[in-house]
């Protein structure tokens, strides 16, 4: 019989700090730290993903109607192969590095850097990715050598649910948990200590969740929201920017972080623009986005009514689209033409299936309007010339973007994903999961036999010594009281002092030459 979706069960607000508690616990057993222990975990939570795939589509549809190809792209394939990166990866990235841009006497203090895992972290995952915003920080949780419990959105409640049942089925209890619930558990949750809190979701509770944070001086990863534009120029190919902004703003149902809130586009281009959504719109769904199978819906009612006032509220006009269905919690890919920054589509971030298109005179109008809207959005993505596009990257910020497409930066599995001012902040994916819950630790270990040569470092202090460490480690400037940079010859002599040199090379000769008569 095939396996049935678990109920979706809040956990109890008395069982969170005891929860915490052993996640904590498991930690201070520092049986997460080898890198064996943490790849087997990996691999046995890569098999309880095969093992599950059917519920998570079922899941992933129930909660969002996504689309079977959407679900294994964005969701299911897209943690498995992760994983399967990370195992591939975890070793090398686990490894012990040599510190960089040590001079040449620190030098034999070996410094190095360690890759320490940060502790026990807590994981809150958003409802419109539910299986990838989950499981994504989670595998960078685990492949670190941290201990995590993860509270998954309640607003995907089959998909927390499935969630639940493969952590249980595939992860040490000890060391890795799924706390289910809303806003009560959340609270709990922040309620104890983490060593670090990965949080993906809105800005308002980023903000809630970086207040309570600083109270433990407890760092946080912020992968929050935006108000992402689009700009469309004179010298734009409207069809292929029409084709790759209808992909952004369908797929998932436009439920998608990074993808374009808005677009500015040359006046004239509207026309030819708005004629290819149609027509684009058409090859996509050519029975209607409503009857087809790859489309998804509004995650739930709330959702569904905030977008719905969203659209009430708009001054624009309606230019393709614009039916709704409540029971079925259908909104369609609805073009709607806007005459102001001021309008409700382009104000708030929609998070829905909305391309509000406002008409400018120019770039320069369109960089200034999109810097006004939003200085730091998650994503931005500009079609025209070369000249224009780099135009726009140098004259805007934002956490990521993509020149002549949607979202595409965020659909390439291992590059960085993160925000920048208040949409976001830490990055993730790839080597960055690894990274963003690894405590980078600076070692150095003295060698007894040095001691010699230390003996300027203590007291008492005299002006003699002082003078020697001073000309051992003074750095000549290579630029002068102008602010012009000067020839770096003279600089690097300057740097070392020859007799300096001469002590150094005598140093490292004495070490090599005691190093290789230890292994003899
Ligand atoms: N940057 C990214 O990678 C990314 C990805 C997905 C979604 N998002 C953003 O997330 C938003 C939509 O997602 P959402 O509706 O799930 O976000 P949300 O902020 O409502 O919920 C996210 C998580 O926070 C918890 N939560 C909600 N209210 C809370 C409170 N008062 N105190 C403590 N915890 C609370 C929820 O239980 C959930 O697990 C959009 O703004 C979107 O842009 C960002
Ligand atoms: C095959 C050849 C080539 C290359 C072809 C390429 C590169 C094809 C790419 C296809 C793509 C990108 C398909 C789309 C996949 C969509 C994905 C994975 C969407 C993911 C969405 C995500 C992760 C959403 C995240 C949302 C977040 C974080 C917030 O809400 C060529 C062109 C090289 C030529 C040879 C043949």
């Amino acid at each position: 019989m095939a396996a049935k979706i678990p109920p979706f069960e809040h956990t109890s607000l008395d069982d969170i700090p005891a929860v915490a508690a052993r996640i904590r616990q498991g930690f201070l057993s520092h049986k997460t730290r080898p890198l064996e222990f943490r790849l087997v975990q990996l691999r046995k939570l890569y098999w309880a993903l095969k093992d599950n795939a059917a519920l998570i589509i079922e899941a992933c549809k129930q909660d969002l109607g996504k689309p079977t190809f959407e679900t294994h792209l964005s969701e299911l394939s897209w943690c498995m192969n992760d994983i399967v990166f990370m195992q591939n990866n975890l070793p090398r990235w686990a490894k012990e590095e040599k510190a960089e841009d040590i001079n040449l006497t620190n030098k034999l203090m070996g410094p190095r850097i360690r890759k320490d895992p940060l502790g026990a972290v807590l994981v809150i995952g958003a409802f419109n990715f539910p299986i990838q915003l989950s499981l994504g920080p989670l595998i960078g949780a685990i492949a670190a050598g941290c201990t995590a419990v993860l509270k998954p959105s309640e607003g995907s409640p089959q998909c927390a649910a499935v969630l639940q049942k493969i952590v249980a089925e595939s992860l040490d209890p000890n060391y890795y948990t799924v706390v289910q619930g809303a806003v009560p558990e959340t609270s709990a949750l922040l309620e104890q200590k983490w060593d670090k809190i990965f949080y993906t979701g809105s800005t308002n509770v980023g903000t809630i969740i970086a207040k309570k944070a600083a109270e433990t001086l407890t760092p946080v990863a912020l992968e929050l929201g935006g108000r992402n534009p689009s700009f469309v120029t004179k010298n734009a190919d409207p069809k292929l920017a029409a084709r790759r902004l209808l992909w952004a703003k369908t797929f998932n149902a436009g439920q998608v972080c990074v993808g374009q809130n808005y677009t500015l586009i040359d006046k004239e281009m509207v026309q030819p623009f708005v004629k290819e959504l149609e027509v684009q719109l058409s090859e996509f769904y050519p029975h209607g986005a409503r009857n087809s199978p790859d489309y998804g819906r509004i995650v739930n009612q709330r959702q569904f009514q905030r977008l719905k006032k969203m659209l009430d509220e708009s001054h624009g006009k309606i230019l393709v689209g614009g039916t709704m269905d409540e029971v079925d919690l259908f909104i369609e890919p609805t073009v709607v033409q806007v005459d102001s920054m001021e309008d409700s589509l382009i104000k708030d971030e929609s998070f829905g299936p909305f391309l509000p298109i406002l008409a400018v005179n120019d770039l320069d109008e369109a960089i200034k309007i999109a810097n006004e809207v939003h200085a730091t959005p998650l994503g931005l993505y500009p079609f025209g010339n070369k000249a224009e596009m780099e135009k726009v990257l140098s004259q805007t910020r934002s956490g990521g973007a993509t020149l002549n497409d949607g979202f595409f930066h965020a659909s390439i599995p291992t590059l960085a994903l993160g925000g920048v001012g208040d949409s976001g902040q830490g990055a993730y994916r790839g080597k960055a999961s690894f990274d963003v819950f690894t405590h980078r630790r600076s070692v150095a270990s003295t060698p007894s036999w040095i001691e010699g040569m230390l003996s300027m470092r203590y007291p008492p202090f005299t002006a003699k010594k002082l003078q020697k460490l001073l000309k051992m480690s003074e750095m000549k400037p290579n630029f002068d009281r102008q602010g012009r940079a000067i020839g770096w010859g003279g600089w690097f002599l300057g740097l070392l002092g020859l007799k300096s040199l001469a002590v150094v090379i005598m140093a490292v000769s004495v070490r090599l030459y005691l190093q290789r008569r230890a292994k003899l």
